[in-house]
């Protein structure tokens, strides 16, 4: 199994990269993992307590179940991989069945930043796109998609995000092996990732 890990900050078009890479593979072959599923369970927190959860910190992610799947998929095991949702703050306590495949992609803003993680990887690729960029994109994405208001937006920006991204996100570029620069749409890097991954598809 070839497995890829995909950084970068919020906003950066990780999601968006994953799915142009994936997109002329085989279905078959290809399987991707979101740390966004690994957020960590908080059933037991009320919703104002649970949106008050700095979720751009790495405490915030279930990096032990995150390790133990990929261990599985590279044994050859199916994981159940749990949904979330971001309108909640939570997990659903719903799980979709994912199987191993010749390609797994991991992606998320903190997946660079646990080393057992990131010794799993055999590729680590970097999202890059400039900070004023990524705000625009989230901002009109949490609005559109995500049920938050432009105050909620921006506070969350200014008191977390900003922070946790210098801290924590920003440094695991070093650990990358490609830096894609995405503030516009990069189709040539995107198609030097596919032909990597062809190549170990034959
Ligand atoms: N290169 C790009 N140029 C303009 N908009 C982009 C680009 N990449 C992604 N987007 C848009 O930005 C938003 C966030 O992208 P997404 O892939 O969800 O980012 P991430 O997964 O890193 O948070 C989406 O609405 C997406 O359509
Ligand atoms: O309940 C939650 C959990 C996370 N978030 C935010 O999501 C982003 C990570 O997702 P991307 O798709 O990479 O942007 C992170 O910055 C968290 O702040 C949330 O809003 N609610």
């Amino acid at each position: 199994m070839l497995t890829i890990g995909i950084a970068g900050g919020t906003g950066c078009g990780k999601t968006t990269v994953v799915n142009q890479i994936i997109e002329q593979l085989p279905v078959e072959e290809v399987g991707v993992i979101s740390q966004d599923s690994y957020y960590k369970d908080l059933s037991h927190l009320n919703y104002e307590q649970r949106s008050k959860i700095n979720f751009d910190h790495p405490s915030a992610i279930d990096f032990d179940l995150l390790h133990e799947h990929l261990e599985k998929l590279k044994k050859g095991e199916t994981i159940d991989q749990p949904v979330y949702s971001f309108k909640e703050h939570n997990r659903t306590g719903d799980a979709v069945p994912t199987p191993p495949r010749k390609v797994m992609i991991v992606e998320g803003i903190l997946i660079l930043t646990n080393p057992e993680i990131r010794e799993l990887f055999d590729i680590k690729i970097f999202v890059h796109a400039d900070s004023d960029e990524r705000l625009i994109r989230r901002l009109k994405r949490d609005i559109n998609e995500r049920g938050r208001d432009l105050q909620e937006v921006l506070d969350r920006y200014q008191n977390t995000l900003k922070p946790m991204h210098e801290q924590f996100i920003e440094p695991t570029k070093e650990y990358a092996d490609i830096i894609i620069p995405n503030n516009r749409y990069n189709t040539v890097a995107i198609d030097i990732v596919r032909t990597i991954i062809n190549e170990k598809l034959v």
